[in-house]
């Protein structure tokens, strides 16, 4: 669905951010783009949606050429800003304007959404506090049924039991030939949602890969002390010590925190 292949990006008159970056990502995931801030991740996720235009290399998604804008691509993809903008209309009049965009656009499931974020639907959008504004998006954004959504930073914002209600909502929502790709540093709010990990470190994909893999392949854990183990990374805290541990044959739940820091601080996990 997505294909990046000797991708050249700089912002003006700023120095070089993607050299010759690479990756392809496939439809039926909901892919976690992780990083640091500054690492790249809302200018990738631009790039992708054709927002901004590559200096050299190649964008492919869903078989377009996303900066040429096609209302074909266009109406397959949508895009959750980490920043936005709502109108001073009510919520039925901007979701009747705004539907017509997307051919799949599920009204039922716009509802259901809104009655589990309790959002006020008699409202209007300039009204609404910012967690509510983005909660709105955010069901707007699942509703589309495009192929491919993106949602920059979708749990800035959205209280302890919000994110648990998107978590179990995005998981509910998805049919096979979608690609949720979400941006976050705040690579907690994740754990137990995404199915495949991308981290961006400096421009680079330092890795992507899927979580039932990783889960296979390395154990984590924590232990009281790591004496008798030699852990592939390990941080200590008050009552013994996270680590990352070659596999044993069993999947173990992966700790994204754990596994974000270890390869962000040059651990190579293969
Ligand atoms: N419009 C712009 N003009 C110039 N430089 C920019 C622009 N937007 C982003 N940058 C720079 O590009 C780099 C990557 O920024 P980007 O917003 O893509 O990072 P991010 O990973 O999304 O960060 P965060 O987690 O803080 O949102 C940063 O160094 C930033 O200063």
């Amino acid at each position: 669905m997505i294909d990046l292949n000797a991708l050249k990006f700089s912002h003006r008159k700023k120095e070089i951010l993607f050299d010759n970056l690479c990756f392809n990502l496939k439809s039926g995931s909901i892919t976690g783009l992780l990083g640091k801030n500054g690492a790249g991740k809302t200018t990738l996720l631009k790039l992708i949606a054709g927002m901004i235009f590559p200096k050299d290399g190649k964008v492919e998604v869903m078989g377009y050429t996303p900066r040429k804008r096609e209302p074909n691509f266009l109406k397959q993809l949508y895009y959750l800003p980490e920043e936005f903008y709502l109108p001073n209309t009510s919520v039925k009049f901007y979701v009747k304007a705004n539907a017509v965009f997307y051919p799949n656009f599920d009204h039922e499931l716009m509802d259901l959404q809104m009655q589990k974020f309790e959002i006020p639907v008699d409202n209007r959008l300039d009204k609404m506090s910012y967690g509510q504004k983005k909660k709105f998006l955010i069901a707007f954004a699942l509703a589309t049924k495009s192929k491919l959504i993106i949602l920059d930073e979708p749990t800035n914002g959205l209280d302890i039991p919000s994110k648990s209600i998107f978590r179990r909502m995005l998981a509910g929502a998805l049919s096979e030939d979608q690609l949720v790709l979400i941006s976050t540093h705040q690579v907690k709010d994740v754990e137990n949602l995404i199915d495949r990990i991308m981290i961006l470190d400096h421009g680079e994909m330092i890795m992507n890969r899927e979580i039932l893999d990783i889960s296979e392949k390395y154990q984590f854990t924590t232990v009281r002390d790591t004496k008798s183990i030699e852990p592939l990374y390990e941080e200590s805290g008050p009552i013994g010590s996270r680590v990352i541990l070659p596999g044993n044959g069993n999947s173990s739940p992966v700790d994204i925190e754990l596994l974000f820091n270890a390869t962000t601080s040059g651990i190579k996990l293969t």
